[in-house]
């Protein structure tokens, strides 16, 4: 109550009344009915989520057991907040942990700076380049499959086929692995991420079953579920990491000359994550196995999703509003004419400007991670108000996508929004679907070529058209496909 009436006295909005220990907790309950239906209230969350700054404002305050929380919705705030800390909330990554152990993604402070240090020349711009051939590679796979399912007449789910592909890309370039869809390791390995995800996002809505003895007893089926998957998944790393490890030893034996970052990623042999890692130090020391296995599986917690999602809101957006589709393909088609043989390069994909603008103004609509938080241990003053230390500040974009004031005409699919005419006239802060400062995501770079590679072969080969159901997005750590993702396709006629 005390920390509660430190906000309101500085103008902060509050709601109303505080109930003992639950705090403001029944203000994340939307409805009577959707409480009963569980996948009826997560789809329902975004709209309730956005309902909560109507009532309240871009800026209120929220307690619920001992946990303070400010949301968050402004980049007066945004500014202070993702300039000045790099530390995360424990509850944002309490459900990852199991995961992905002390990986980049959950770790705060000293460690997440050593961390950092050393994963950034495993995101080198060089090595992204080189591997815009492994994206070209399996964005040709993906337009092979989905041949079955152009006949320009019935709508499919296009999310699993994009899901693998964005899963093989990330195992070809954290572990150089080459992954067959339909192979059994690779489609098991596939759904416990799945059984992962889908089963700590029912904890994320229903926090009373974050302690694990209450998930053990309350969900003993889910629990067994999510904890084969990581077992699965850490063998599965485990085993590759150890393989590389010995081939690297094998091979330095026969070495004369230690390479520098830049020759393990512009060299003639590309490398891969992996032996990024494999061949680096921290203080002198060589790495752990464990300390690698934990940013594999951060790489890959934090890689395939993110993508598939966002190409999957991408491919939605321009099969209903076609103007943009002619668009966004007689830009690729001036640089591909009918050749579509041609490899992709990134010299050709800096030359996409709309295209990346269609991929920033999907971004905006359908933000991946719809919010995340951040703590500072001190008390710090926005605005010329005290936040007292370690408040959790719950950054938004959810709702500040949607502020008139940052984007005119929210509701528009406007890509020119993001055009050199007009970017500057979006404030600093306000577009930041990557976060930004220096804990933004550090595979940005690697998600951008990703996408915008897959997004031409897609437009040179197909004419996406407006079936299905538009997407149901519900908001856990990221935006995900309630029910995948309905379109159909056609495949593009080019005139002689
Ligand atoms: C459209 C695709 C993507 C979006 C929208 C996205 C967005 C984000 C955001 C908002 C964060 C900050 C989250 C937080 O602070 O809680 C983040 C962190 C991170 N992302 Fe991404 N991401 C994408 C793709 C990727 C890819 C492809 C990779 C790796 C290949 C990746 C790896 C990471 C990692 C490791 C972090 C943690 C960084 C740190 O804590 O220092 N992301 N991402």
């Amino acid at each position: 109550r005390n920390v509660a009436r430190k906000f309101s006295s500085q103008g902060i909005a509050r709601p109303p009344l505080t109930l003992p220990i639950l705090g403001d907790s029944l203000l994340s309950k939307p409805n009577r009915y959707a409480y009963a239906h569980y996948f009826q209230m997560i789809s329902e969350f975004p709209t309730h989520f956005k309902n909560l700054f109507e009532r309240f404002g871009n800026v209120f305050h929220v307690c619920g057991g001992l946990t303070s929380l400010l949301m968050v919705a402004d980049v007066d705030y945004y500014k202070v907040i993702l300039r000045d800390t790099v530390n995360k909330p424990y509850l944002s990554t309490y459900v990852l942990k199991p995961a992905i152990g002390a990986g980049l993604a959950v770790v705060s402070g000293e460690e997440w700076r050593v961390r950092r240090k050393m994963l950034n020349p495993a995101f080198h711009i060089k090595l992204i380049e080189s591997f815009t051939k492994v994206f070209d590679e399996h964005s040709r796979t993906l337009t092979q499959r989905l041949q079955q399912h152009a006949d320009g007449k019935s709508s499919f789910d296009i999310f699993p086929i994009i899901s693998d592909m964005t899963l093989g890309i990330i195992f070809e370039t954290t572990m150089g692995f080459k992954t067959d869809p339909n192979d059994l390791d690779f489609r098991k390995y596939s759904s416990s991420i799945q059984d992962f995800i889908s089963n700590e996002s029912e904890r994320m809505v229903k926090p009373w079953l974050l302690p694990r003895f209450v998930y053990y007893i309350l969900r003993y089926r889910n629990f067994k579920k999510s904890s084969a998957a990581v077992a699965y998944g850490c063998d599965f790393h485990t085993k590759i990491i150890r393989k590389k490890r010995q081939e690297l030893e094998e091979t330095k034996k026969n070495a004369t000359q230690t390479e520098d970052v830049d020759d393990k990623v512009s060299g003639t042999k590309r490398q891969n994550f992996l032996e990024i890692l494999l061949t680096s130090s921290i203080d002198g020391k060589p790495i752990s196995d464990d300390v690698i296995q934990d940013e594999i599986a951060t790489i890959v917690m934090t890689g395939s999703d993110t993508s598939a999602h966002t190409l999957c809101y991408a491919l939605y957006l321009l099969s209903r509003h076609p103007d943009i589709q002619q668009k966004a393909f007689l830009e690729i088609f001036s640089l591909y004419e009918t050749d579509r043989e041609r490899s992709i390069t990134m010299q050709d994909l800096s030359k996409l400007k709309y295209l990346e603008c269609v991929i920033k103004e999907t971004l905006r609509v359908y933000p991946i991670i719809p919010f995340y938080g951040r703590v500072f241990d001190e008390d710090i003053v926005v605005d010329g108000k005290i936040i007292p230390g370690g408040t959790t500040l719950l950054i938004c974009p959810i709702r500040s996508n949607e502020n008139p004031e940052y984007f005119p005409e929210p509701k528009r699919f406007n890509p020119e929004r993001f055009n050199d005419e007009n970017i500057n006239k979006i404030p600093e802060y306000a577009f930041a679907p990557f976060s930004a400062g220096p804990r933004g995501c550090i595979g940005s770079r690697f998600a951008m070529v990703e996408i915008k590679c897959t997004l031409v072969r897609i437009l040179l080969e197909y004419e996406i058209l407006p079936f299905g159901d538009p997407p149901k997005p519900f908001a856990y750590l990221s935006y995900q496909l309630q029910d995948g993702l309905h379109l159909g396709l056609k495949p593009r006629k080019y005139d002689p």
